[in-house]
């Protein structure tokens, strides 16, 4: 009797209603996914660089046709907040048209030899295997496709069991822009199942995976055993670090959002606030009526600003890191169910060693602790395994890129929480990953140099 096939069955966080049945990929399907890729691959490289930029150009295009029903999706599937979800269908679409521009641009260089001509090429890898979380299904997938397919590769997209309905849909769209079947694919399938295939199959040329460390540390220590190249994008710990001389009113009144947007489930979430010794209190009374005026609910709502933790099983991970209520200063509301609901948390005063200190909650919960000085401020930034983002506020030029430079961390930002743009280099620090999405950078990823000499004299 042939088993039965392994279904999954999708949830709005939101409302905990099930809005999908999905069928999930068995290692015999991953493997024939990755023959596909690896036929489709012989022809992709060989499209003249000007028709992949124009097939490029047309997928970013029917991203932008669809992006309020993608932003819709997201919204039932990963209980975004409608505005987060719009920009998120408008990001994707963003880096797909930002990597259109590169297979026209995909420069080598000619470098004076002796003796003859040589020539550099930047070669495509191959099959790429795409790892993607459910925090931001929808860009996560397209900051790693897009350079990828413009480098002249092919890709499989493994989306998280709990979010696969955008990336299902990205892979429609981009049969409908005419990219030739097997150059995009996504398939749904267990992390240890598709995931681990990725890594053990010598026809899978690269890894890409962002989710949580342990994982990833595992796949790069399987892709070692073929020195296949990965990219990692793992957890973080980031410090909001907040100056006397700051505009304090600003400072306090964007610090939740730094820390609960997307319900915190963001790797750049700034969950440390270091405020200097002076204005803690101070900082902590602003703090307080900004969190208490975050409006938590129903994500569909264009008015809320933020929405329910993904899961239950995620809700009780980020509950048992508030043991009590010793630590938490105060809180703001959430709704009572169903769905899977967390208030946005404060934690303070909160001891150094605690593990809502140290470890990643990827939750609505933040702890503020005093610094007194610049050298102490970067030394409790610092005091971190992890180094993926941050923020400095201060009005003193100088001191913020002195405390930039000394903060170990990939994208930082001066009065400002912003960490991703499209066309500037995306990255950890430490145990916050490998390598560097985005911008430029992020095509050579996926790329062999290859260097040829040609004999010229006779
Ligand atoms: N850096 C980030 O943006 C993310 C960080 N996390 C962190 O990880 C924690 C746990 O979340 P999870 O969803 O369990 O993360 P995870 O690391 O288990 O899952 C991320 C992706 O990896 C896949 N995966 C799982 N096991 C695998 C394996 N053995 N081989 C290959 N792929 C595998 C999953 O199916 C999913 O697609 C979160 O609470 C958060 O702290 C989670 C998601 C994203
Ligand atoms: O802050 C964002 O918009 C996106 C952050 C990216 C991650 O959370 C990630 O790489 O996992």
């Amino acid at each position: 009797m042939p088993e039965e096939p392994d279904r999954y069955r999708v949830v709005n966080p939101a409302t905990e209603e099930v809005i999908a049945t999905v069928d999930l990929a068995d290692p015999a399907a991953t493997d024939a996914a990755i023959a596909r890729a690896a036929a489709a691959f012989e022809g992709w490289r060989k499209v003249a660089p000007g028709d992949r930029a124009r097939l490029l150009r047309r997928f970013a295009a029917e991203v932008d046709a669809e992006r309020e029903q993608l932003a819709l999706l997201e919204v039932a599937n990963a209980g975004h907040t409608i505005g987060n979800a719009r920009w998120e269908a408008g990001n994707a679409r963003d880096v797909i048209e930002y990597y259109a521009g590169a297979p026209e641009r995909l420069f080598g260089r000619q470098i004076p030899v002796a003796g003859g001509l040589d020539v550099t090429f930047h070669e495509p890898l191959g099959v790429v295997g795409v790892i993607v979380p459910w925090n931001f299904p929808l860009p996560i997938a397209a900051w790693a496709l897009a350079p990828a397919l413009a480098a002249g590769n092919t890709v499989i997209v493994k989306p998280a069991e709990l979010t696969p309905l955008t990336a299902l849909r990205l892979a429609e769209l981009a049969l409908r822009a005419g990219l030739p079947e097997g150059v995009l694919q996504v398939l749904p399938g267990r992390g240890p199942v598709v995931g681990q295939r990725f890594v053990t199959h010598p026809g899978v040329r690269k890894v890409v995976f962002t989710g949580s460390t342990a994982v990833g540390k595992s796949v790069m220590a399987g892709c070692a055993a073929q020195v296949k190249p990965v990219t990692l994008e793992l957890g973080g710990k980031s410090a909001n670090i907040v100056f006397a001389d700051a505009d304090l009113d600003k400072a306090a009144a964007t610090a939740p959002y730094a820390v609960f947007d997307n319900a915190g489930q963001d790797c750049c979430a700034r969950s440390r606030i270091l405020v200097e010794a002076s204005v803690y209190e101070e900082f902590l009374e602003r703090l307080e009526r900004a969190v208490r005026g975050v409006r938590v609910g129903d994500p569909a709502d264009e008015k809320t600003e933020m929405g329910p933790l993904i899961s239950a099983a995620h809700r009780a991970r980020v509950a048992s890191y508030v043991d009590g209520d010793t630590e938490v200063a105060f809180r703001g509301s959430a709704p009572e169910g169903p769905g899977f609901w967390y208030p946005p948390t404060v934690l303070a005063p909160i001891a150094p060693d605690h593990r809502a200190f140290t470890e990643e909650v990827f939750g609505p919960v933040v702890a503020v602790v005093p610094f007194r000085g610049e050298s102490d401020a970067v030394r409790i930034a610092n005091a971190t395994e992890y180094g993926l983002s941050g923020s400095i506020w201060t009005r003193d030029v100088g001191r913020a890129l002195r405390v930039a430079r000394a903060v170990e961390a990939g994208n930082l930002s001066v009065n400002s929480h912003s960490s991703v743009r499209y066309w500037t280099p995306f990255g950890g620090f430490k145990q916050s990953g490998l390598g560097r999405e985005l911008g430029p950078d992020a095509l050579h990823a996926f790329t062999e140099t290859k260097n040829v000499f040609i004999a010229t004299e006779e």
